[in-house]
């Protein structure tokens, strides 16, 4: 049997000390500091909106080598003495990603048994990069191991906190305030999808690693899907193989428990190509963006634009093409409100896709609606996207068309 997830946890960032990562996630994404962990070498962070955690790890000054830390007496005393269990050299909880750029490089999940998971995967080939591993502090105990997955430069920490009370994980203190008062008009609920972008011919061992280590299974994004070749868009500068994953057994779309992962890969097209573009400035495969979840895409992509954050806009042409107005106003949606926004909207009638069907009539239309930030980094690599699903679970040809279109527009004033 595969290892079972219990819950995705968090996703982690390395990037180098003062990238503005972290001002950025709270003045601009509104996202809330709630632990960190501080040594002579490393910063962490933990981020939170709603049920979104980010980590934040910045490498402070010079890394000693893993074996050597922290009982070294020629290194600096650490600020914040480690607790016991310290597994890699400087971050907790995680390694060190070979990546010359900023980058997303670990999700985080919860499990049950990470001993008995760690065991799995070895026998299944697995060689985990921190074996299991106790931390300790005043508010209990943490077990983790690492292991690395065949995508680019992506681990997985996987840890059980069932016999910890703290706020995020043992090793962390408390920080910042929990926010009170009104809801927040920035409101985001959770991570929906995470995205890979895949060297060309990966996908089916991308696939084959996470059914075989964690008993994902693959599922429908679109009517259009072939079952060998996944969901091929193509044409007018577009060339883009998207597959889906999921380790759940699936979901209402929208509910917490669903994060989904969805593998890019381009085909030859002529042209710039943003799958391309990741590989080559981020150095090989990697996260490429991170759809957060939101009940209500509109007030939230307000929220953060007045707050700064800056969105790709849509392709000019887009709420004039024929028929989307029509089909945003059957939505139950106003075509003004979203192109003041930027929003993009597909629609889908039931049948389409996998998702969503339950309790929904046969001509019943489902729709989702996307707006995608501008890489958040200096290199055209990671972004974010809002997404809010109204019953339909996959990802539509329409939108991913204008993304592309946009972020290639992006690229292409660059
Ligand atoms: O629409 C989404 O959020 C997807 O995840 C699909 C996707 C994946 C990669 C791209 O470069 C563009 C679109």
């Amino acid at each position: 049997m595969a290892a079972p997830l219990s819950r995705l946890s968090h996703i982690a960032f390395h990037v180098p000390a003062g990238t503005g990562l972290v001002s950025d996630l709270v003045d601009k994404f509104r996202f809330h500091l709630f632990a960190s962990r501080v040594t002579a070498c490393a910063r962490q962070l933990a981020l939170r909106k709603g049920a979104a955690v980010f980590l934040v790890n910045e490498r402070l000054g010079e890394a000693p080598p893993a074996h050597t830390f922290p009982s070294d007496p020629t290194r600096p005393a650490p600020a914040q003495q480690p607790p016991l269990g310290h597994g890699d050299g400087e971050f907790l909880y995680d390694v060190s990603p070979s990546c010359p750029v900023s980058t997303a490089s670990n999700v985080c999940f919860e499990v049950q048994d990470v001993p008995s998971i760690s065991r799995r995967l070895q026998e299944r080939g697995c060689p985990l990069a921190i074996p299991p591993t106790d931390v300790t502090d005043d508010d209990g105990s943490v077990t983790y191991c690492v292991v690395r997955s065949v995508v680019g430069n992506v681990s997985h920490t996987l840890l059980d906190r069932s016999r910890y009370r703290g706020a995020f994980l043992a090793g962390f203190r408390t920080a910042g305030d929990i926010p009170k008062g009104p809801r927040d008009p920035a409101e985001a609920t959770h991570f929906d999808h995470i995205t890979y972008a895949c060297s060309r011919g990966s996908t089916r061992a991308v696939l084959d690693w996470y059914q075989r280590c964690f008993g994902f299974q693959r599922f429908v994004i679109n009517r259009q899907e072939d079952a060998a070749e996944g969901y091929r868009i193509r044409g007018h500068g577009v060339g883009l193989r998207l597959t889906a994953m999921r380790y759940g057994k699936g979901s209402e779309p929208g509910l917490a428990d669903d994060c989904k992962f969805v593998l890019a890969e381009s085909l030859p097209e002529p042209g710039k190509n943003q799958v391309d573009t990741f590989l080559e400035q981020h150095g090989g495969a990697g996260i490429q963006h991170v759809g957060l979840y939101t009940a209500d895409i509109v007030s939230t992509a307000r929220a953060l634009a007045e707050a700064g954050v800056q969105f790709v806009e849509p392709p000019r042409a887009y709420y004039s093409e024929a028929g989307k107005a029509e089909e945003i106003w059957e939505a139950g949606q106003d075509p003004r409100l979203l192109s003041q926004h930027g929003i993009l909207l597909d629609s889908e009638l039931a049948g389409d896709g996998e998702g969503g069907g339950r309790g929904s009539s046969p001509r019943q239309r489902r729709y989702l609606m996307q707006i995608f930030t501008k890489p958040i980094f200096p290199e055209e690599t990671f972004f974010l996207e809002l997404i809010e699903r109204r019953g339909a679970a996959g990802f539509g040809e329409g939108n991913i068309r204008a993304l592309w279109k946009s972020v290639q527009a992006y690229l292409d004033k660059e």
